[in-house]
């Protein structure tokens, strides 16, 4: 349709008499249009229709070219000639709507590209029924803490609105909240999409997609009824004057966050009738609430820190979209990239690095994984592949100004970048996300300068309606603190002004002695002062710009370069001594050492975890959350953290470990740098599985463990073969094995048995109370003892069946047994 604009125009021309057209083009430089610049008469006047057409594109854009001309096409009286423009437009419109839902808005497109969503949509996780008491928490810190989650029930997006069974009210309103980047509104288009399509949902009649931040520049407009509101966005809905019961009606409500509306539930007024004129607010409200359109469906879309703004009484099903599993993230990766070897080169670089491939589970990190790693491939750029998150954004934002340049875009990117920048850091400072264009001017910034960066650092939206609107925002919040930082960093470095402080601090401060040290410093006060964690990813950009290797890569587009590289390892120190102080609460601290690629983080990592076994051995149960917690965003560099942390855990008794954990566990003890020697993994739920992966660790020649307990342990004998080859493999150090307290039959302690005749087995300590064991099982072990190779001392049977008769046979055979316990 856009493209078809001047044509429309071109024929609405056509249709007058040439004193029809110099009226027309006395309309426009008369300056009388309202709200729209006049054009100097000698850029119309006597101009040819093409001519004039060309005019009215270049001065107004598409949509309020048209709008402009059915304006003058009505004060000329021609009303037949300006509906007729109109109509044809808006049923245009109309059908962009249904494009708009095929393709996928994504930064980063080529020009002309059409991203269609059916071809990229890789299937989210999405739970139901999580109310998680979310908090104004930080959403990369809701990333770790929805880790944590214990009961989760998947659930299809298509299948939100359908009856469960046994379900007895039916589902009006859900409400599906997910951090940043993590697919919210691509469910909704893809719900959208399927139903627009007739695949799903089809018992809906009339679906309307009302993204809250284009519903915003509606606000403070005057009153409408909810069907004037639809008119507006939905001109096809024009016939229709009521909705009336008899058809199902879906609201898809997406970005509450973005809302500019006052949601006051509380006080607005009630409304019944959706042809009532009322503010934006109150039709909001009351459509939520039932009031309005009682039977209507609504499915609102969120990030957690704004769910509370919705009152938890009107939200019958809570979901949560968490993202990419293991296998979608690679899915992801070769839809997206159709090329197989491009995607498994990709894809085998964000596995090397354990942070990337926890980071990869938010959709859009996988975006810029892709856009980056692309071009860089492309570029023939493998050595030195992104791997801290300042390196990736960093890059990110090199990419687009390269397609900026090859756009040629006569504008210099370093002004933009930098003006796009300070806006980062003003709106950052504002809590705000999105904002306008005297938003942009405040930083010297124009309209045009903002969307030659469309592609990563703002979005545009004309919006519909009687007013053209701007509303700007970075495609990515992280986007928005990464440049952020850089701002505050440029200041810094080339004004020695630390806008960290604020203003007023910064004047009373100016004739202080200035350092990189006490800028970044700072910082980090500011952002462990906030509550709510909103300077924590600034943080880690701010630390990861002050390297150089970073400033280097920028120093393409911006000049970054800072001396003082001793005020750096200040910083670092800084950093470690804040960790000492209050370890729990600076969990941000070590992304920022890591953004630092600081070697000594093992070590850090390794008294930190100390202390926290400490701080938190009164508290089990939080304590069990932390190695994942740790192992997930900690790790780095990737492969040898674990070993370090794993002596820090030797005592992992009760800690609700499942088999889950084994794995991990299993490739720290066979890390070389691993130096533990014992471990205690007793009163866990690990079973016979998790047993026979722990024993791949076990079995290796790098593992130095001495004494392993594994009391109580929900074992039931299928282990014990893998036991027996760990007891027999050369390397194997055990001298102790407590197998106390689970249900062993005679063809498990059978199965141990091989690996204690072996002649590597340095086996000395053996329990095997509490196991159930009858006096089959003391035949095996007999011959174990007799057998000159056994280097038993210590053998436990107390607490189990054993007669007489079987206790006799073993004392028979005694071999080195030094105490003997079978009472
Ligand atoms: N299911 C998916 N399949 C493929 N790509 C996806 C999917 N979900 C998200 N993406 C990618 O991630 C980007 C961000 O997703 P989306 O805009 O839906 O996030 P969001 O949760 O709405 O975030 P925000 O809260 O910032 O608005 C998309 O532009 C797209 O590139």
């Amino acid at each position: 349709i856009m493209a078809r604009v001047p044509q429309l125009l071109l024929e609405t021309l056509e249709e007058l008499v040439a004193e029809q057209l110099r009226t027309f083009q006395f309309f426009l430089f008369s300056g009388v249009l309202e709200g729209f610049p006049h054009i100097p008469k000698s850029r119309v006047d006597g101009v040819d229709r093409p001519g004039t057409v060309d005019v009215l594109v270049q001065t107004y854009g598409y949509d309020d070219a048209v709008t402009v001309t059915v304006d003058i096409l009505v004060r000329m009286k021609l009303k037949l000639c300006a509906e007729t423009l109109k109509k044809k437009y808006d049923e245009g419109k109309s059908m962009i709507k249904k494009e708009k839902y095929q393709n996928i808005y994504e930064g980063n497109a080529d020009e002309g590209d059409t991203v269609y969503l059916n071809k990229i949509y890789t299937e989210l996780r999405v739970i139901e029924g999580a109310w998680g008491g979310f908090t104004e928490e930080h959403e990369v810190r809701q990333q770790r803490s929805s880790h944590v989650t214990t009961e989760e029930t998947s659930i299809k997006v298509g299948n939100i609105f359908k009856p469960k069974p046994n379900q007895e009210k039916h589902i009006r309103t859900v409400l599906t909240q997910g951090i940043p980047g993590v697919g919210k509104t691509v469910c909704a288009q893809k719900f959208t999409l399927s139903w627009a399509e007739g695949d799903e949902n089809r018992d809906i009649t009339f679906l309307f997609p009302l993204p809250f931040r284009e519903l915003n520049p509606n606000i403070g407009e005057k009153e409408h009824s909810l069907m004037q509101l639809l008119h507006q966005f939905f001109p096809e809905m024009k016939p229709l004057e009521t909705l009336g019961t008899e058809c199902k009606v879906l609201f898809i409500f997406d970005g509450l966050d973005e809302t500019l509306l006052p949601l006051n539930f509380k006080h607005n007024k009630v409304l019944r009738d959706e042809t009532e004129p009322a503010s934006l607010d109150v039709l909001i409200t009351n459509l939520i609430a039932g009031d309005l359109l009682g039977n209507a469906l609504i499915w609102i879309t969120s990030r957690p820190a704004a769910v509370g703004r919705i009152p938890r009484k009107h939200i019958h099903l809570w979901t949560e979209v968490k993202g990419f599993a293991n296998e979608q993230r690679e899915e992801y990766f070769k839809r997206r990239l159709c090329d197989d070897n491009l995607a498994f080169r990709i894809i085998n670089h964000v596995k090397s690095s354990r942070s990337l491939y926890i980071m990869c589970q938010i959709p859009v990190f996988c975006w810029i994984t892709v856009t980056v790693m692309k071009k860089m491939l492309r570029d023939n750029l493998t050595r030195g592949m992104p791997n801290t998150l300042t390196e990736m954004y960093a890059y990110l934002l090199l990419c687009q100004t390269d397609r900026m340049i090859e756009g040629h875009y006569p504008i210099e990117s370093v002004n933009v970048v930098l003006k796009l920048a300070e806006l980062a850091y003003r709106q950052l400072e504002k809590g705000k996300l999105i904002f306008y264009e005297a938003d942009l001017k405040e930083c010297g910034m124009d309209v045009k300068e903002a969307t030659i960066y469309s592609g990563v650092c703002t979005e545009v939206f004309m919006m519909e309606g009687t007013r053209r609107r701007e509303v700007f925002s970075f495609v990515h919040l992280t986007i928005q603190e990464f440049l952020a930082a850089v701002y505050a960093h440029h200041s810094y470095m080339h004004g020695k002004d630390n806008v960290v402080l604020g203003y007023l601090k910064r004047m009373s401060t100016r004739w202080l002695p200035k350092s990189v040290f006490n800028f970044h410093k700072t910082a980090i006060e500011k952002a462990l002062e906030s509550k709510d964690g909103r300077w924590d990813l600034f943080l880690r950009f701010l630390m990861g710009l002050s390297l150089k290797s970073n400033q280097e890569l920028l120093g393409r587009i911006l000049h970054l370069e800072a001396e003082g590289e001793e005020d750096v390892a200040r910083t670092v120190q800084f950093i470690k001594d804040k960790i000492k102080e209050e370890p729990e609460a600076k969990l941000n601290l070590f992304h920022c050492l890591s953004e630092l690629k600081e070697e000594s983080l093992v070590q850090e990592i390794q008294n930190f975890v100390k202390l926290l076994t400490v701080i938190t051995s009164a508290n089990k149960s939080d304590f069990c959350s932390l190695p994942q917690l740790l192992l997930d965003f900690y790790l780095w560099p990737d492969h040898c953290l674990i070993s370090f942390l794993i002596p820090c855990f030797s005592r992992l008794n009760h800690c609700n470990l499942t088999e889950n954990c084994c794995e991990d566990l299993a490739s720290a003890l066979s890390s070389t740098s691993s130096h533990l020697t014992e471990l205690d993994l007793s009163d866990n739920s690990l079973g016979d599985l998790g047993v026979k992966l722990l024993s791949v660790g076990l079995g290796s020649p790098h593992c130095k463990l001495k004494k392993l307990r594994l009391h109580k342990c929900e074992l039931e004998g299928d282990c014990c073969k893998a036991l027996a080859g760990v007891l027999g493999t050369e390397s194997t150090q055990l001298t102790e094995l407590d197998l106390s307290a689970n249900d062993f039959q005679k063809t498990a302690v059978k199965a141990l048995c091989v690996g204690l005749c072996s002649h590597h087995c340095k086996l000395e300590t053996l329990m095997l109370n509490d196991c159930k064991l009858k006096d089959s099982c003391c035949e095996d072990l007999t011959s174990v003892l007799s057998s000159g190779s056994s280097h038993l001392k210590n053998l436990d049977l107390s607490n189990n069946s054993l007669k007489d008769s079987g206790v006799c046979l073993l004392t028979a055979g005694l071999g080195r047994l030094e105490t003997l316990r079978s009472v």
